[in-house]
């Protein structure tokens, strides 16, 4: 739709003051902010039956009573929860407020494979996390510094991490401690605020990370925080709506709907995924400008996936939470297997499953279930060489590289970034704002992202729909629309170009 297209649709589209596009915990929290601050014209429109976004769970296997148990597609862990008298991760308040059932993420609780069955080289897991220390060390120096970013491979080479590309058990530990968060390799990621961002959730909040294995679903802390100002059936919220495009400008937004409506609002916060922005699921009138486009492209969207397995019988060892395998030629093929059969956990459910990132989740997401059955039976087969292992009685996985309305699980901050380059994926442009998991540069990536991102967006617009500024913070105040960087810069000016720095050629030759 072009502008002027908008303005005639404008007298049809139902009108709001806040259009909330999405009703993750970034369209919810945001949502919560206006009502606080009085403003309860507002609409969630949502592509779902349901709030929550990348907090899905859905039905698997059977239980001992014929009903099928519940698991999370996506998010699953509270991840930092809190110490007395410190910050605490609203994520957790939240699941303390509404009795979310939950356990203690054991991560010593590990046992080390190979493809010869149980090897013990758990004490490379001490290694890494010695090394580490120092590898975060050096990256607070650099954030601290405006030192030039580097590669998580890097840091941690220069800290004296740096496995030997044959060495399958140390690429595994590698694996277990940062891909399986940052769902991409150390090589693919930045090294300041890779660090910076486990810093904040970890050192911040607290280390430990519970996992969600409620049987009424993780999103009912998103849909219970929701119920506290939406009625049922809040005509507010707009289910099963898909926003095809969105037209904005200095005075207004309008948003189109697949089914042919429209709602024009004065402000919008879009809190679609970095991945539905990369993938052009959604049109922008007028086009982005090229700062926000080289944002939006420069950041990464991982994908993280499950794969669940449920058995006639739980033939691992009982006790323990994890088991980490390392393939003889693939690093990241099906590397870590948890048990939800584990004590704390759903103890009579036989389920386990395992989790592959990146490009071995993009492959595994293009094959049938058969074949990736086949695959992960196969390494199972591998890990327990003295047991008969039965075929699993159910068998299921997401494809979050494909899901319409996610593009991915996760983003992810690549090497050579500057923080300057993430405000551009933050600021608004005109009256159309951005929230959720992305634009979060302390906690991209988690729950809680999404949530103080959702809520700093409503307040903001909050403040200006009532001329006011928002409090950001304790001592310091926003007024009116986010900074952004028109242009961005590099670490070498052009007068370097020169015999000097081994630049003896004119850097600017024609094509012919
Ligand atoms: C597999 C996986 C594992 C994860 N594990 C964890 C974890 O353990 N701990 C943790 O803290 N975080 C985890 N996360 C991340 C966490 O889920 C996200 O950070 C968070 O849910 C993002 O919330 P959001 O509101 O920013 O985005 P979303 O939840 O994506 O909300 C955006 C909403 O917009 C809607 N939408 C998209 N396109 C359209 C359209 N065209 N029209 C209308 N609506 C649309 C979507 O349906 C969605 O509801 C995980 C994510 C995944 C996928």
């Amino acid at each position: 739709a072009s502008v002027s297209q908008a303005r005639d649709d404008n007298a049809k589209c139902k009108k709001t003051t806040v259009a909330i596009l999405g009703g993750g915990m970034a369209g919810v929290a945001a949502a919560q902010a206006l009502s606080n601050s009085s403003i309860h014209d507002f609409v969630i429109i949502e592509y779902r039956d349901t709030l929550g976004g990348r907090v899905a769970h859905t039905d698997f296997g059977k239980a001992p009573n014929g009903k099928p148990y519940t698991v999370e597609l996506g998010a699953n862990w509270v991840q930092g929860l809190g110490s007395p008298g410190g910050p605490e991760n609203p994520v957790w308040t939240f699941a303390k407020k509404w009795n979310l059932k939950n356990t203690y993420s054991d991560y010593s609780s590990i046992l080390t494979y190979n493809e010869t069955g149980y090897v013990d080289y758990s004490s490379l897991l001490d290694e890494f996390e010695n090394l580490y220390n120092d590898a975060s060390e050096a990256a607070g120096v650099l954030l601290t510094q405006n030192g030039q970013d580097q590669t998580a491979r890097t840091g941690f080479a220069l800290a004296g991490w740096r496995p030997k590309i044959d060495d399958m058990a140390r690429q595994a530990v590698e694996w277990w401690e940062w891909d399986w968060e940052d769902a991409y390799a150390p090589d693919e990621s930045s090294f300041i605020f890779g660090v910076a961002g486990e810093n904040l959730t970890f050192n911040q909040f607290s280390d430990e990370n519970n996992f969600v294995w409620d049987q009424r679903g993780y999103s009912r802390i998103i849909i219970k925080e929701a119920s506290t100002f939406l009625k049922d059936n809040d005509p507010r919220v707009q289910f099963n709506s898909i926003v095809t495009n969105v037209t904005y400008s200095d005075d207004g937004v309008t948003i189109y709907k697949e089914d042919g409506s429209c709602v024009s609002a004065a402000y919008a916060i879009c809190t679609f995924s970095l991945g539905v922005l990369q993938n052009n699921a959604v049109s922008f009138s007028p086009k982005f400008p090229d700062w926000k486009k080289t944002a939006i492209e420069k950041f990464t969207m991982g994908t993280y996936t499950k794969i669940f397995l449920q058995f006639n019988e739980t033939f691992w060892p009982r006790d323990t939470q994890y088991f980490l395998y390392a393939d003889p030629t693939t690093r990241g093929y099906y590397p870590v297997w948890q048990s939800l059969s584990a004590p704390g956990f759903i103890p009579e459910s036989n389920i386990i499953f395992v989790t592959v990132v990146s490009q071995e989740a993009y492959r595994v997401e293009r094959q049938s279930d058969e074949q990736t059955k086949e695959e992960v039976m196969a390494v199972l087969r591998q890990m327990y060489p003295d047991l008969d292992i039965p075929e699993p009685t159910a068998f299921m996985y997401p494809r979050w590289s494909t899901t319409p309305w996610a593009h991915g699980s996760y983003s992810n901050w690549p090497p050579s970034t500057t923080l300057e380059m993430h405000e551009n994926l933050r600021a608004n442009v005109d009256r159309l704002w951005f929230a959720g998991e992305a634009t979060s540069a302390e906690y991209f990536g988690f729950l809680h992202g999404a949530w103080f991102e959702g809520r700093d967006a409503a307040e903001q617009i909050a403040a200006l729909l009532g001329d006011k500024c928002a409090n950001i913070s304790d001592t310091s105040e926003d007024c009116g629309n986010r900074r952004y960087y028109e242009k961005l810069y590099g670490s070498s000016p052009l007068a370097d170009y020169s015999v000097f720095d081994g630049w003896s050629v004119s850097s600017f030759y024609e094509s012919s």
